[in-house]
């Protein structure tokens, strides 16, 4: 079970809804402590209000980092948790806006230069981006040493990091539902973390047969799943893959609520803008200073225990599902590919899969 009591990911809830709303957040590191303001939400006031002595640095990721070619001096193998930026006078809410923001980065190229500095305090750093990510705002912040207000949420590092841990899953409710794919009995099972307010949910379709279930992990997509969207498989992925375990005759779908590969839909849709000016998937979430994929397989691998279902045979091209399943104690028995026809839109998607994230296409 978790590491971390109520009050702690209370504090981390409180987090996530100041950093949405444009409020100040501490983040404690023993001994340590980075106070934070989102650079997404913010507003004159409210920096203001954040720096009366007008004071801070910005922290951005690694990855938005290197795009702007910064980082922090440090051993190559020493990856930095976050990197820092030195306040120069000129560094106003609008070039901070700048540095957080890659929809600006052709209109108006950096300004510079900029000094980097040491965190402050790694842990906290770190969690800071994660904050971000569970908030769905883009990972940049002002940031100062030490206590914010009274008032200012507090979690701690260790608390951020455990949050969204899939140990807090449990099984809310399960249902009949009879879908157009399937003759079968289908069942439908809703997921709920005490902490978070997505739902994941798995279809559980016929019933077991002696055989390990055919498994597909699908990642919500709004725009693929709801919209037909044709920049990417979704749809079409979804569609077969419940065809398929049906003609099998008993298999799962899980439906994971990790829109964009973890980094929230408004993100992804930022990440379709930066694909409109020419950068392919991988270098959008990139700019945008997220990794190449944000997802945790371990939810996946926890509703599979809950399920009862922990031998599987898994239906996708991805190696890091494979992987990341395994490595959270599922056995599978089988790989079974799932190609779906390309179309003019998603053929440079498909493309990218294949040579820079290891699909097996
Ligand atoms: N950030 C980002 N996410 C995207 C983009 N295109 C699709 N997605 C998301 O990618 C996820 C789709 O992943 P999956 O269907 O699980 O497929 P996969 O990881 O490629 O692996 P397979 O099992 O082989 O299909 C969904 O969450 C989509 O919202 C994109 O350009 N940027
Ligand atoms: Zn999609």
């Amino acid at each position: 079970m978790s590491n971390t009591g109520i009050a702690d990911r209370r504090d981390v809830a409180r987090a996530i809804d100041a950093l949405r709303r444009g409020w100040p957040v501490v983040i404690d590191e023993a001994g340590a402590a980075l106070t934070l303001l989102a650079i997404e939400t913010a507003d004159a006031g409210r920096l203001a209000g954040f720096a009366p002595d007008g004071r801070y640095d910005v922290l951005v990721s690694p990855e938005r980092a290197a795009t702007l070619m910064l980082a922090n001096q440090r051993p190559a193998a020493q990856a930095p948790a976050a990197v820092r930026i030195a306040q120069v006078p000129w560094l106003d809410l609008d070039k901070a806006t700048a540095l957080a923001d890659p929809a600006r980065d052709l209109s108006s190229p950096m300004k510079g230069p900029f000094a980097t500095r040491a965190t402050g305090a790694d842990g906290a750093a770190a969690a800071a981006l994660k904050l971000a990510r569970l908030a769905g705002i883009l990972p940049a912040f002002f940031v100062r040493d030490g206590e914010g207000g009274s008032d200012t949420p507090r979690p701690s590092a260790a608390a951020i990091f455990d949050y969204d841990a899939p140990s807090h899953l449990v099984i809310a409710s399960r249902a009949r539902l009879p879908v157009a794919a399937s003759r079968q009995h289908t069942d439908i099972i809703a997921f709920r973390s005490a902490e978070e307010a997505t739902e994941h949910v798995a279809l559980v379709i016929g019933a077991p047969n002696g055989r390990p279930p055919l498994v597909r992990l699908h990642s919500e997509c709004l725009t693929g799943d709801v919209f037909g969207s044709l920049k990417c498989d979704c749809g079409p992925q979804l569609d077969g893959a419940l065809h398929r375990i049906a003609e099998e005759g008993w298999g799962i779908l899980l439906y994971l609520r990790q829109e964009g590969r973890g980094i929230g839909l408004i993100n992804k849709l930022r990440a379709y803008a930066l694909q409109d000016q020419g950068f392919d998937t991988v270098d959008a979430n990139l700019r945008l200073g997220f990794g190449i994929d944000e997802r945790d397989f371990g939810v996946a691998a926890r509703m599979l225990a809950l399920i009862g279902q922990t031998r599987i045979r898994l239906l996708t091209n991805n190696p890091a599902k494979v992987a990341g399943l395994a490595a959270a104690g599922i056995d599978i028995v089988e790989r079974v590919e799932h190609r779906v026809t390309a179309n003019p839109h998603n053929v440079d998607y498909l493309a990218t899969k294949r040579d820079r994230t290891g699909h097996m296409l």
